[in-house]
C-alpha cells in the first residue's frame, strides 16, 4: 500500500488519503462573495480524489483581503455561499476545509495579472493597510502600512474568532490559520516587518505574541472534535535561516499546546531578498524538523507534485500530509495519475464511481 494513498485521521476526521489541495486564491469574488467559479472549482478539485481541499485564503474582514477580488467571512451572506462549497465538496468524497486570512501589509493589491501590485491612493478601490510597524514589504508592494494600535490588534483577533464561528456554522471541518507568506501574522514574527518596541515586538516570544492571542481566540470558537491548523512561514531564506527555524518550532510547540492539531509548513515570503533553493520537495526535510522537534503532525506543499517524491517525503517520516497544488490546476484528476504511478490496485476507484467505471476497463490508443 502506498503512503500516499493511506488515510489519515486527526481529531473525528478521517481523509480518505494523504494528499490534499492547499489554499490557492482565485481573485473571483465580488464583495468577499463566492460565486459559480468557486462552486465549480472546488467542486472539480474534490472529485479528483484529494483527501482534503482547502478554500483559498479567505479574509476575516474587508481590509484583510489581498486584493479586492479575494474571498471574505466577515459576514453571514458570504458564509451563506461558503456552506455550498463546503457541502460540494464533502459530496465529493473529500473533506472541506478553509483558509481564514488577514493580508495585512500586502493587502489592497491588484490581481496577479493585473500587476499584482498595490493599488494606487487615487483608486476608487484603495483602502488603507495594516501591519506590525509602518514597514513597507517592498518592490512592487512597496505602500507604507499603518503601525496597528492594540485596539487594531484586538479588532482583528475578534474577526479571526468570528470568521472561525461563521466557518464552523457553514459546514467546514478543517480550519487553516493563514500564518504565512508575509501576510499580518507572519509579519508580526518577522523581523522583517516586525520592529515594534511593545509586548507584541521584540523577542521571538514577543514576535509571536498576536499569532498564540489569535489561536487561543479561534480555539474558542472551533469545535474540540475537528482539526485546527495553521500555515504557517518557518524559514525566509535570507541567511538567518537557523535562528528562524529555532524560533518558529519554539513557537510551534507553544501554539500546540494551546490546541494547534497539525503545522502546514511553508516559507515566510517576508522579503524580496529571499533566496529560495526552488525545487523536487525541497521543503520537506524542514517539514521533517519541525514535525520532529516539535512533536506536530505537518503537512507541506512546493515541489510534490511528482508522485514519486511526495510518496518519499511521506515514507521518510517527513510529513504527515502532502499539500499538492497547481498541479491539480492543470489536471483536477491527479490522483488517478497518481495512483498509476504509484501501482495502486484499481486505480481509477480514487475517482467518483461515475468517472472510476469508465476508467477501469480504459486502454488509451
Ligand atoms: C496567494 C498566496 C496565499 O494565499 O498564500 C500565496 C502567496 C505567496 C506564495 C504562495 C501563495
Amino acid at each position: 500500500m502506498s503512503a500516499l494513498f493511506t488515510p489519515f485521521t486527526l481529531k473525528r476526521v478521517t481523509l480518505r488519503n494523504r494528499i490534499a489541495i492547499p489554499p490557492m486564491c482565485q481573485y473571483s469574488a465580488q464583495n468577499g462573495m463566492a460565486n459559480a467559479w468557486h462552486l465549480s472549482h472546488y467542486a472539480s478539485l474534490a472529485r479528483g480524489g484529494a483527501g482534503l481541499v482547502i478554500v483559498e485564503a479567505t479574509a476575516v474582514s474587508p481590509e484583510g483581503r489581498i486584493t479586492p477580488a479575494c474571498l471574505g467571512l466577515w459576514n453571514d451572506e458570504q458564509a451563506a455561499e461558503l456552506a455550498h462549497i463546503a457541502a460540494a465538496i464533502k459530496a465529493a468524497g473529500a473533506v472541506p476545509g478553509i483558509q481564514i486570512a488577514h493580508a495585512g501589509r500586502k493587502a489592497n493589491a491588484n490581481k496577479p495579472w493585473e500587476g499584482d501590485d498595490h493599488i494606487a491612493a487615487d483608486d476608487p478601490r484603495y483602502w488603507e493597510t495594516l501591519s506590525p510597524s509602518a514597514i513597507p514589504f517592498g518592490q512592487h508592494l512597496d505602500r507604507e502600512p499603518r503601525a496597528m494600535s492594540h485596539a487594531d490588534i484586538q479588532r482583528l483577533q475578534a474577526d479571526f474568532a468570528a470568521a472561525a464561528r461563521r466557518a464552523r456554522d457553514a459546514g467546514f471541518e478543517w480550519l487553516e490559520l493563514h500564518f504565512a507568506h508575509g501576510y499580518l501574522a507572519q509579519s508580526f514574527f518577522s523581523v522583517h516587518a516586525n520592529q515594534r518596541e511593545d509586548e507584541y515586538g521584540g523577542s521571538a516570544a514577543g514576535r509571536g505574541r498576536f499569532l498564540l492571542e489569535t489561536l487561543a481566540a479561534v480555539r474558542q470558537e472551533w469545535p474540540a472534535d475537528l482539526p485546527l491548523t495553521a500555515r504557517f512561514g518557518v524559514i525566509e531564506y535570507d541567511g538567518n535561516d537557523e535562528q528562524t527555524q529555532q524560533e518558529a518550532i519554539a513557537l510551534t510547540q507553544s501554539m500546540k499546546e494551546q490546541g494547534l492539531d497539525m503545522l502546514s509548513v511553508s516559507v515566510g515570503f517576508s522579503t524580496p531578498q529571499a533566496n529560495i533553493p526552488w525545487g523536487p520537495a525541497f521543503l520537506a526535510p524542514v517539514a521533517g524538523r519541525v514535525r520532529r522537534e516539535a512533536q506536530i503532525p505537518v503537512a507541506t506543499a512546493w515541489g510534490l507534485e511528482n508522485p514519486h517524491h511526495a510518496e518519499a517525503a511521506l515514507a521518510e517520516g517527513h510529513i504527515d500530509l502532502a499539500m499538492i497544488g497547481r498541479v491539480h490546476l492543470a489536471n483536477p484528476n491527479w490522483p488517478y495519475q497518481a495512483a498509476q504511478a504509484l501501482g495502486v490496485e484499481r486505480p481509477s476507484w480514487v475517482l467518483p464511481a461515475p468517472y472510476a467505471h469508465w476508467l477501469e476497463r480504459y486502454r488509451p490508443n
